[in-house]
């Protein structure tokens, strides 16, 4: 495995756990999947909130970008508008229940969400069988991932700074309105080449209320997994994407993954060695959480952040350990990070326009793949009529499965 597939998915555990301890509901019904999907009134007829899906065969496929645990993306032109976009075809479980639940939740959240540091979900597609969805998105150039292994020059701390106040709005966004990521990496950051910084890939996401309900620990990509999942704390908030937040300035900063841990145990310990070992009177309630009744943690009382970034200014430091709280009641919040003084002193945050533009090496490397299956011409002229729409395609997909 090479940097760049480490950096994507590092001992990713448990990407959805629906038999966890997390609450659901259950969607069997056109008129319920339609509600979850929009938030809305039930007795709303659907295609009067959805609209009508229109067919993958309208677009182009040039080549294919990206692969993750749910879905291949490719590059793709809109052939009604000319536009570029990014498709990401929907990776179906058949042996299981269809349309799996994380793709489901990606819809959902993006569908409701509009920020420009938030990549936008322009419409959902569909292919010729009902098997097939695909997510038509803005496209980005890059991803951060690829980015940071590719390029000749590690980035100067201004452009660091500009990616992360653009993460931090985009943060913001979405925890002003309930959102949680939850699986928030530099693979997970993508880049116009007009240096707009966009989160992608929600399909961990989460809406979370008050009372906070529990909700499965694995998740988080094990690099940028929070100490209070490592140690199986019953409820997660928005801190959990601060934590990520810190590592990813930490690896934009230091040129390579901060916490690069190959093993739950070995990531505890890496955050200890660079962080100290926590204790009650910093984070109360430390000594109860459930991991630590079989397994205790290596003593190391210093915190070493400053011998690890030594060049970093105090404002800096101050950021990286606020954003590092052991206690995540105590840790900053995206708009506290926005607020820091870090951001207002040189060398400044660059204009994103600004930022340098990078070869589209991922548009030479996919391009060898084949279309996406339902890309071939279907005859979309003759369909145009009978479009379905969302909801009525999810509606079929789904047939049993529970979800929050
Ligand atoms: N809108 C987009 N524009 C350009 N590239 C994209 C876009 N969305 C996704 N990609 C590329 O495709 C890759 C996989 O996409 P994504 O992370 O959404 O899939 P996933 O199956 O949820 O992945 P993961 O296994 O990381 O959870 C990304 O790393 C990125 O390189």
């Amino acid at each position: 495995m090479n940097a760049e597939s480490l950096r994507k998915s590092p001992n990713k555990t448990n990407k959805e756990t629906e038999n966890g301890a997390e609450p659901s509901a259950p969607i069997s019904k056109k008129g319920i999947l339609t509600s979850f999907l929009t938030g809305k009134s039930m007795d709303i007829p659907d295609s009067d909130i959805l609209g009508r899906c229109r067919f993958v065969s309208e677009f182009e496929k040039l080549n294919r970008i990206g692969e993750g645990t749910y879905g291949i993306v490719y590059r793709a032109k809109d052939t009604i508008s000319d536009k570029i976009v990014a498709l990401k075809k929907v990776r179906m479980d058949l042996e299981r229940d269809g349309i799996p639940v994380s793709s489901l939740r990606e819809i959902q959240v993006l569908l409701k969400c509009r920020h420009e540091n938030i990549v936008h979900l322009k419409e959902v597609v569909v292919g010729r069988s009902l098997e097939s969805i695909f997510l038509a998105m803005e496209y980005c150039e890059q991803d951060l991932a690829s980015l940071l292994d590719n390029m000749q020059a590690p980035f100067t701390e201004s452009q660091v700074k500009c990616i992360m106040l653009q993460v931090l709005r985009g943060l913001r966004y979405l925890h002003h309105n309930f959102v949680v990521h939850r699986d928030l990496k530099v693979s997970n950051l993508l880049m116009t080449d007009k240096g707009c910084v966009k989160i992608a890939d929600f399909g961990l996401a989460r809406w979370f209320g008050v009372p906070l309900r529990p909700m499965t620990p694995h998740v988080v990509t094990l690099w940028y997994r929070a100490p209070e999942l490592l140690l199986q704390a019953p409820t997660q908030t928005t801190s959990v994407d601060m934590w990520a937040a810190g590592c990813i300035l930490g690896e934009l900063l230091g040129h390579k993954p901060l916490l690069p841990g190959r093993s739950e145990i070995q990531q505890l310990e890496l955050i200890v060695d660079l962080l100290g070992t926590p204790s009650d009177a910093i984070w109360p309630g430390f000594s109860e959480l459930p991991a630590l009744e079989n397994y205790s943690l290596k003593q190391q009382p210093y915190n070493n952040l400053k011998q690890r970034f030594p060049w970093l200014s105090a404002a800096g430091l101050r950021l990286l350990n606020f954003l590092f709280m052991y206690d995540p009641r105590k840790r900053a919040t995206a708009e506290e990070c926005l607020q820091s003084s870090y951001f207002k002193e040189p060398p400044l945050p660059c204009d994103p326009k600004l930022m340098p533009t990078f070869p589209q090496h991922r548009n030479i490397k996919g391009s060898k793949t084949s279309a996406p299956s339902d890309s071939t011409n279907t005859g979309a002229g003759d369909q145009t009529n009978n479009l379905p729409a969302i909801s009525d395609l999810l509606g079929s997909l789904v047939k049993k499965r529970r979800i929050e």
